[in-house]
């Protein structure tokens, strides 16, 4: 058999060449070019041999005993993978280890799938801090505020935390629940005249966007300015890539979202302007930047920073930027959790009912939002399953010992990943079974293990926007299920997920929206 397969290779399968036949094949220039010409050839054949192989050492070197692959796809990594990345692929990555390693155009990266290892990245300032995709920085300029560190950070932090304390929340309520009455008015209209089921996707992005630029505008951004950042801001969804075109030369992602941003900031700039005019006419404060400009001619916070219309526009855009995503993938997926478990679905209901007493034109108060425990747990419980946001990409400042046997590398990239935490069957049993009754036990092992609860990351840059978010999607599903029957077509795509910066079901959700006939 063995000589067979030799006297087959010798003869039949590599035809014999014969000086015949090389007279007709042309012989590539570079191999009959002048000795000079070759020697160049050869000397940048050698160099970039060289340096395919000292990138494969390097990437070896760090890696050393990680899980990942051995040799890294030369110059590009794994640049496939991120451009069209899938949950599975994600998983496969996460259940590799509590840290496994990957290199992405040379960018050696580190993610970490333990909630130790997750928690100890974000909590750890001094040897990483948040890098968010290279694209982030060119939209949202290197000058915003998100991008501070260290004790600058903490100290513009301190500021904007006052953006959203109760006191604030009561101002946004109102507005939240008056645009959410309009959309869902909207969307029944809608309905009535075509009742094929829709998906929800984009409808569920626009009110996010016009409850944003109301609650933290108000009045001061006219109709046509709020419709053309909401239509452009699509683009900026779409450039959040883990890595991009590194130019942002027209045509490309990156530079279509820059527009966009130009575009937000000019109107956000406005608005700031517009808020400090009628505050100083001595209005009450109606919306984020009224109660912001208020609160700093309060006599406590002499000698503190004064913000200028650009840098009140650029925190604006800093949350619309953080919030838009990730508020609209929490509340797809409320919808569709909500009606693909009919039972949870009653219980919410009943509550409503409950709070509401009869009266369902009543405008939701942060009160009524208190008296609702089944819904708040539903939200939280929501968000665990499907974590809008699954991991933060931070990068090292230092040679960073995470365990006992590794070191990240100085200048690497580590990713905490939240999925694992979420989803730890020691701290949610059953952890991919939608279950709002494990927030309601105050001695459950939910209740009991909030280091696991990774939706909103940890540490110094947690998110900020967390009660308002919450508060948020309480409210539309709250008023939905008060004033809406709505029913959610399943397809094969359903349960399935893709990833836009956040999560989304691939179908979009389709949904059938009919007015609720109350008894
Ligand atoms: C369901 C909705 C949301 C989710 C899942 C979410 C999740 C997150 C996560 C995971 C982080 C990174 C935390 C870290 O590095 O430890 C973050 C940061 C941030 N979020 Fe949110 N977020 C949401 C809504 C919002 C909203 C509504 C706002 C503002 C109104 C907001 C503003 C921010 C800001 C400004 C940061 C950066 C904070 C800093 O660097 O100090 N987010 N968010």
């Amino acid at each position: 058999m063995a000589s067979a397969l030799r006297d087959r290779s010798s003869s039949a399968v590599v035809p014999s060449i014969t000086a015949d036949v090389l007279d007709h094949i042309s012989i590539p220039a570079f191999l009959s070019a002048p000795a000079g010409t070759a020697t160049w050839l050869y000397t940048t054949l050698a160099i970039v041999f060289g340096l395919l192989a000292l990138e494969q050492s390097v990437y070896r070197y760090k890696k050393r005993h990680l899980p990942g692959d051995n040799w890294t796809i030369p110059i590009i990594g794994k640049f496939a993978d991120s451009v069209k990345p899938t949950m599975e692929g994600y998983l496969r990555q996460w259940n590799s280890g509590a840290l496994s390693a990957l290199s992405v155009f040379n960018i050696f990266i580190v993610m970490a799938s333990s909630n130790e290892y997750s928690r100890k990245i974000l909590n750890s300032p001094t040897h990483a801090e948040p890098c968010l995709v290279y694209s982030a920085k060119q939209i949202l300029r290197p000058d915003n505020w998100v991008f501070l560190t260290g004790k600058v950070h903490v100290e513009y932090r301190r500021v904007l935390n006052g953006l959203f304390t109760r006191k604030a929340l009561g101002i946004y309520v109102g507005i939240q629940d008056q645009i959410t009455r309009k959309y869902l008015k909207q969307w029944l209209a809608d309905a009535a005249a075509d009742p094929s089921p829709k998906p929800i996707m984009m409808t569920c992005r626009d009110l996010n966007m016009e409850t944003s630029l109301r609650v933290f505008c108000g009045e001061h951004i006219n109709d046509a300015a709020a419709r053309e950042i909401g239509e452009k801001y699509w683009s900026i969804t779409v450039a959040l890539e883990l890595v991009n075109f590194p130019l942002a030369l027209p045509g490309t992602k990156v530079y279509r979202a820059i527009q966009c941003r130009k575009a937000a900031l000019k109107h956000l700039e406005n608005a700031a302007a517009l808020s400090k005019k009628a505050m100083a006419a001595g209005k009450e404060p109606e919306c984020m930047l009224g109660h912001w400009v208020r609160s700093m001619e309060e006599p406590t916070y002499k000698g503190r920073k004064d913000f200028s219309d650009l840098e009140m526009a650029m925190v604006v855009f800093s949350f619309l930027f953080a919030s838009q995503d990730a508020m609209s993938s929490g509340l797809i997926y409320g919808f569709q959790h909500l009606t693909d478990h009919p039972e949870i679905l009653a219980k919410v209901r009943a509550e409503q009912d409950r709070v509401r007493a009869g009266d369902y034109e009543r405008p939701v108060t942060l009160e009524m939002l208190d008296a609702m425990p089944y819904l708040r747990a539903f939200v939280r419980e929501s968000l665990r399953v499907k974590p809008p946001v699954t991991m933060v990409p931070y990068k090292t400042l230092k040679a960073f010992p995470i365990s006992d046997d590794y070191t990240v590398p100085v200048g690497s990239m580590v990713i905490p990943s939240f999925y694992n935490s979420l989803h730890d069957p020691e701290v949610f049993p059953q952890p991919d079974t939608l279950e709002p009754e494990r927030w309601l036990d105050p001695e459950g092992s939910a209740n009991q293990n909030p280091k696991n609860y990774l939706v909103f990351g940890s540490g110094p840059h947690k998110c900020i926007g967390l009660e308002y978010a919450m508060m948020n999607m309480a409210l539309v599903l709250a008023d939905a299920v008060a004033l809406m029957d709505f029913e959610h077509v399943r397809t094969e795509q359903s349960d399935k997920v893709q990833i836009i910066a956040t999560l989304f079901p691939q179908d979009g959700c389709l949904m059938k929206f009919s007015p609720r006939v109350h008894a």
